[in-house]
């Protein structure tokens, strides 16, 4: 049988990884904004290694990074679904339940860029006074 078709349970957790594995890289590959996500994901990482995090300010950073991956898988999974059950005819409660989705990955920006800032702004401007 192609492992690509099947429909069953995973009977091992080797297959459960290897599955989610193919979805992250399916995202990835798919979601142009998943690239953008994850470009300004790895800059803010970067730019924490040069600012001396305490712990705590690693976590928020951390947290906030996955955050809008996971946000982002999220909206990915509603869109397709969505695009499964109306096979892309336009339908209102398909726009409310995409509209819906992609507010939850603005909030969820909005939020990063807010605890990013405050974590990394004041560091980077103590380098230029
Ligand atoms: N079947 C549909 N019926 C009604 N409106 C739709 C439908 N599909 C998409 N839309 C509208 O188009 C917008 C973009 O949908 P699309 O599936 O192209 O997502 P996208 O451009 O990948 O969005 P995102 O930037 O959130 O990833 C939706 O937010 C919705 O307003």
């Amino acid at each position: 049988m192609d492992e690509n078709k099947k429909s069953t349970k995973n009977r091992r957790y080797i297959d459960s990884f290897k599955y989610a594995f193919i979805g992250i890289t399916t995202v990835f590959r798919e979601e142009r904004n998943m690239r953008t996500h994850v470009t300004l994901g790895l800059t803010a990482i970067l730019l924490s290694l040069f600012c001396n995090l305490t712990t705590i300010e690693w976590l928020w950073m951390l947290l906030c990074v996955f955050l809008v991956f996971v946000m982002e898988i999220w909206n990915t999974v509603i869109e397709n679904v969505v695009d499964l059950v109306v096979d892309h005819h336009f339908h209102p409660i398909a726009k409310k339940a995409k509209d819906m989705a992609a507010a939850a990955v603005l909030l969820t920006s909005l939020f990063s860029l807010i605890v990013g800032g405050t974590i990394l702004l004041p560091k980077i401007f103590s380098w230029f006074v």
